[in-house]
């Protein structure tokens, strides 16, 4: 994709000229090898040139209904181009996941307020991948890649979506009809929120209680039609539609469901992991929580998605603050770019590492996700529990970060920040909407913090941690002393871990005390606070410890100069996280005022230092100018003429004269009240 022809603004022209290492080298690494860019650079080329998207049409002006007609218009042009291109490509499994991979960012462009389409090639496609038998597999994946099916993933209910257990829908089995029954027995558990559930997809799974032989067999999942394949009436029994507003995701087509005595055929429970015979005698699987696997994949896959809105906010957000000059520092100077008042950096330059650092912990991740769903698979699902507490804690922290972050790069870009052409506000709606899908921030890092005080008591009896967890011997090996600081990248990893095991202790010992007096669950829930708090510190730990790693890994593969600018970034990650967390700190380490003051120069130094490089790491993010959309953050800079330009698009500016003068402003001024 070529960057913007006009004339680059001088002022990022000056700052681009400064840059004292390779762009193209980040770049790669970002994305994960030359071949990769350019793979990146194809598809969304291919994608964003066709004309038939007419992207020219900014579709934040059009209704709620147009907007999404609209959206599934977009993108069934772009769903029958992915085809195309996947046969030209070769037609493989990898081609097509490299193509999906790259639609991440495409798709954001073309349909900035959700993809209607999004649930059906991930939560759907991927609950049928992994949650079916041979027989189920071939019966539905073909139709699932062909899109003859088009499908969503049914869980939340109106009265449940954290609980899960208590979910209300019922599918009854009946051997004799070698048929389930499903129904919605109350308003209550009536589907609430599935995307693309409302008017497009005609399948879904549909997460249900399983009764059979008079018992109850928890949740299960059920593939279910929901509409006509010819019509797209909803079946017999099924009351379907669309949730309505929301603060965002306006395109994403959420919707409710209902059940009334529909049927569904024996086969269409999935049975990798649970199991149903005939005859209706329930098999328990090995571990009941297999059936809640494509979450765990989703809110793995979403820490990635974080490390893209923050990188995307924060070049719109730094490229804005190289070109907007206010308020002279010295009083006869002249103005400088905002960038300059340190607070400035300070709102931005925290972020940029974060994007790093977060992309770092992503592919950690979906490496470690992958091993272990390998041992899953040869009946080994030790390692299950840890996969979970990780997922559920980085999901919380990183969406956290990612919605705490674009906000402050939004009021870093002022008043014109608060423009929808800014680009800015999709980039939060999905960040706070990542806040709560795929479970609730609040309800994940307790359950990270489950398994910490799990490890905690583990770490007491002298039994064995796994490996990010170990630090929690450290602490009970110092037996009430506190850790000492050090000020290197390794003495804030310490630190923090100090911090999160000494939170660890504090909720363990709140829930001892109140056990004496309450029963467990009680003594936990009244150690909440601390639990979370505990979960939240022990996220960046796992962030910092495996920054450190990677790009440690990273420095030795890159050229001294690129090296030079991850390791700024990892500093600047380690420095910023001790300062804000500076109040755990201070509870389980010796650190004096005189560190906290060193830390805080250190932390200017650094600011110093990135100054010349930021542009180049945003530069390297490579989003282009229609991914990035943006008035403030287009590659050229020209910031004033692209806001102006993107006023006189509005709809009231199509003539002169709006009719309400006439209809009503007219009358009352000349109606002397
Ligand atoms: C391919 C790319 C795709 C990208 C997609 C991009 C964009 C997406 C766009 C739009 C959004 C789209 C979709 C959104 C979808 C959804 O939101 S789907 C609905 C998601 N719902 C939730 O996340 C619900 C959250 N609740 C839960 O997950 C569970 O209720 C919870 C884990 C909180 C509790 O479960 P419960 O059965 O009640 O367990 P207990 O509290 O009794 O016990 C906890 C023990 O269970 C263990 N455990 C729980 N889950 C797992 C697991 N997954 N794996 C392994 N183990 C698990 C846990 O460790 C506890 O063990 P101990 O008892 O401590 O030993
Ligand atoms: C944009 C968006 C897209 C979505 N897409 C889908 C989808 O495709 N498919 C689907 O099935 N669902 C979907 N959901 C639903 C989503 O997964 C749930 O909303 C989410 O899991 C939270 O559940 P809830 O709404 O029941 O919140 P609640 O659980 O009611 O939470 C309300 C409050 O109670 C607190 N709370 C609840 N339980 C506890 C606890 N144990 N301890 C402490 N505090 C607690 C929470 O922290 C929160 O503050 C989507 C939601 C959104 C916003």
């Amino acid at each position: 994709m070529s960057k913007n022809l006009s004339i680059v603004n001088k002022d990022l022209k000056e700052e681009r000229d400064k840059i004292n290492f390779n762009v193209e080298e980040f770049t790669n690494w970002f994305y994960g090898g030359a071949e990769k860019v350019k793979e990146k650079k194809y598809i969304e080329n291919y994608f964003l040139s066709d004309k038939d998207l007419n992207l020219e049409l900014d579709t934040s002006y059009l209704s709620y209904k147009d907007k999404y007609e609209e959206a599934v218009r977009r993108s069934i042009v772009v769903y029958k181009k992915l085809y195309k291109l996947h046969n030209e490509m070769g037609g493989t499994h990898e081609d097509f996941v490299k193509i999906m991979e790259n639609l991440r960012f495409t798709m954001g462009a073309i349909n900035p307020e959700g993809n209607p389409f999004v649930l059906h090639f991930s939560m759907f496609a991927l609950t049928i991948m992994n949650m079916t038998n041979d027989e189920q597999k071939a019966e539905w994946l073909p139709r699932i890649f062909n899109c003859n099916i088009l499908g969503t993933y049914a869980q939340t209910e109106l009265g449940h979506g954290t609980y899960i257990q208590r979910l209300e829908t019922t599918a009854t089995y009946d051997p004799k009809t070698k048929e389930f029954t499903l129904n919605s027995p109350t308003l209550t558990s009536y589907k609430w929120w599935p995307g693309n559930l409302g008017h497009t997809v005609d399948h879904a799974i549909v997460m249900a209680q399983l009764y059979s032989q008079g018992k109850c067999h928890g949740i299960q999942p059920f593939i279910v039609q929901l509409r006509d394949s010819e019509t797209h009436k909803p079946l017999p029994g099924i009351d379907i539609g669309d949730i309505g507003n929301k603060v965002g995701f306006q395109t994403v087509n959420n919707g409710f469901l209902g059940f009334k005595n529909v049927k569904v055929p024996y086969k269409n429970m999935l049975m990798k992991n649970s199991k149903l015979l005939e005859d209706g005698t329930f098999i328990k699987p090995k571990n009941a929580k297999l059936n809640y696997g494509t979450m765990v994949i989703i809110r793995v896959h979403m820490i990635i998605d974080a490390a893209c809105r923050i990188a995307k906010a924060t070049t719109i957000a730094l490229r804005y603050s190289l070109v907007r000059r206010q308020s002279p520092i010295n009083p006869n100077e002249i103005e400088p770019k905002i960038i300059e008042h340190i607070t400035q950096q300070n709102k931005i330059f925290p972020g940029i590492a974060k994007a790093v650092v977060f992309k770092c912990m992503a592919d950690y991740l979906t490496k470690l996700h992958l091993s272990i769903t390998q041992e899953g698979n040869t009946g080994n699902l030790a390692r299950m529990p840890e996969l979970h507490a990780l997922s559920c804690c980085l999901k919380a922290v990183c969406t956290n970060e990612d919605a705490k972050t674009v906000e402050v790069c939004r009021l870093s870009c002022g008043g014109h920040g608060f423009l929808r052409s800014a680009g800015l506000d999709d980039v939060y709606r999905n960040s706070t909407a990542a806040q709560t899908y795929e479970g609730e921030n609040t309800v994940m890092l307790l359950q990270a913090a489950r398994f910490l005080i799990k490890s905690f008591n583990e770490a007491r009896n002298g039994g064995s941690l796994t490996e990010g967890v170990k630090y929690l011997f450290d602490f009970i090996g110092r037996n009430g002393k506190r850790e000492i600081f050090d000020n290197s990248i390794n003495g804030i990893l310490r630190a923090i871990q100090a911090a999160a095991a000494g939170r660890t202790y504090i909720a363990w010992k709140h829930i001892e005390d109140d056990k004496r007096h309450n029963s467990i669950e009680v003594a936990t829930n009244l150690a909440g606070v601390h639990l979370t708090k505990a979960a939240e510190l022990h996220g960046y730990v796992c962030l910092l410890q495996v920054g450190i790693e990677e790009i440690e890994k990273i420095i030795r593969n890159v050229s001294p100069a690129l090296g030079l600018v991850f390791k700024n970034i990892l500093e600047l990650f380690a420095v910023d996280l001790i300062l804000n967390k500076i109040g755990d700190v201070i509870q389980h380490v010796d650190i004096s005022n005189e560190d906290i003051e060193k830390l805080e120069k250190q932390m200017e130094t650094l600011f110093k230092f990135f100054r010349t490089s930021a542009i180049g790491v945003v530069d390297g993010f490579d989003f282009s100018d229609p991914i990035i959309d943006s008035t403030l953050g287009s590659y050229d800079g020209n910031v004033y003429e692209n806001l102006i330009n993107a006023a006189r698009k509005s709809p009231l500016n199509q003539e002169d004269v709006n009719r309400t003068f006439h209809l009503y402003i007219k009358p009352f001024m000349k109606s002397n009240l």
